[in-house]
């Protein structure tokens, strides 16, 4: 079974909800390889025990470092619990890897009900489905 490469981000707010969702699905977040933005990653890990490889926080930087690993190929699928109720500063680096996800067509989940959906998916760390990936002539 391949390892599936995930990114795990949340905003603040969000953080709680994101660290419970981990948790309820720790056995999957196991056969994972788990990228994240800095303060979540480092939420996670602390909490979870789980090997998570941190960037730079998202105002910092973090949701670009995500956005160049989905241009090269090497996300399997995001799960990005963004605030809906407080504004970011960064939000055209929240936009921009949003809508990376749909360029690439990678999965990407922005809530709890929805990542509960992929993630137990038997499509979900399937070693035989690829998504198309989207050529561009370009
Ligand atoms: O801001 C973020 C995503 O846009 C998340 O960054 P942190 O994980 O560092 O809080």
């Amino acid at each position: 079974m391949k390892k599936y490469r995930i990114a795990l981000v949340a905003h603040d707010h969000k953080k709680p909800e994101l660290l419970q969702w981990v948790n309820k699905h720790i056995d999957v977040m196991r056969k994972c390889s788990i990228v994240a933005t800095g303060t979540t990653g480092g939420l996670i890990a602390d909490n979870t025990g789980l090997t998570v490889t941190r960037f730079k926080s998202g105002p910092l930087g973090g949701d670009q470092q995500i956005g160049a690993l989905i241009a090269n190929g090497e996300l399997d699928a995001l799960f990005f619990f963004w605030d809906p109720l407080n504004p970011a500063p960064h939000d055209p680096d929240v936009k921009a890897l949003l809508r990376l996800c749909s360029v690439w067509n990678v999965p990407v989940a922005c809530t709890a009900a929805t990542a509960d959906m992929v993630v137990t998916s038997p499509l979900f760390l399937s070693d035989d489905y690829q998504p198309v990936k989207p050529s561009y002539d370009r």
